[in-house]
């Protein structure tokens, strides 16, 4: 389990500070205003800003002390996710080696999940030459061939169509619940949580203000903020 306990750090004037938990195979959906610090959970997490107090966890173990590089986690951005000089199997493959060069495991390994995400007959294009979701399957194959349990989720397909959106968001729930992944998905869209998260966290003015599941969260919002922003997304 991600165990997030009093997580704080302090940026600028402003200070953060986080409590949640998300089950290997769940996702949860972090929620909030533009502002209120859903980002800079995520750069916690992944160890691009340091934590000045509180407990960081992965199944036990603290996370803290790792750098960069050594934490269980990946990361999935709105957009900036590919090179665009390279092919999207270079992409992909960078995941895996710096220098592109792949064993005959990993080499299987990307070409079973890249036809998993339906792009395998297309790994050898550019990004500029396909589709936006076609951009963000490859972003996060990349993710999915570093078999790291903790994917983190920047409003990865706000960008895309509304249909686009709900075959990606699909995508996310059956590819935790298959690879038993960890996901902690920043979205704006209620409709995107109800349809992808089993709970969610409100941030509000850097605090998770509420941790619950969809169905308590829609039920008893912890104060009227939440019920305003939840009719309004
Ligand atoms: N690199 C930074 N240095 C200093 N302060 C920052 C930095 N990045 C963000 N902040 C501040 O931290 C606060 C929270 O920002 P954050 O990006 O985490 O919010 P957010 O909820 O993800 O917003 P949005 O939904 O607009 O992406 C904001 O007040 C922001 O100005």
């Amino acid at each position: 389990m991600l165990s997030i306990a009093k997580l704080q750090c302090q940026r600028q004037l402003h200070h953060f500070n986080y409590s949640l938990e998300v089950n290997p195979g769940e996702v949860v959906a972090l929620l909030g205003a533009s502002g209120s610090g859903k980002s800079t959970l995520l750069e916690l997490i992944a160890g691009f800003i340091p934590a000045s107090a509180g407990d960081l966890n992965w199944q036990g173990e603290s996370l803290l002390a790792l750098p960069i590089a050594q934490r269980p986690v990946t990361s999935l951005f709105q957009q900036h996710n590919l090179f665009h000089h390279l092919s999207l199997q270079q992409n992909i493959a960078l995941g895996l080696s710096k220098k592109l060069k792949l064993n005959a495991k990993q080499q299987k390994q990307m070409m079973q999940i890249a036809e998993q995400l339906g792009i395998a007959s297309i790994l050898n294009k550019r990004p500029d030459q396909v589709s936006g979701g076609q951009q963000q399957r490859a972003a996060l194959a990349r993710c999915l061939v570093q078999n790291r349990p903790i994917l983190l989720l920047d409003e990865p397909f706000s960008a895309l169509d509304p249909m686009l959106r709900l075959e990606c968001l699909e995508l996310v729930k059956q590819l935790a619940e298959q690879y038993q992944l960890a996901v902690l998905m920043v979205t704006h869209q209620w409709q995107d949580a109800l349809r992808v998260a089993q709970r969610v966290a409100f941030v509000e003015q850097g605090q998770t203000q509420q941790f619950a599941s969809v169905e308590q969260l829609q039920q008893a919002p912890a104060n009227p903020h939440i019920a305003h922003y939840l009719a309004c997304s």
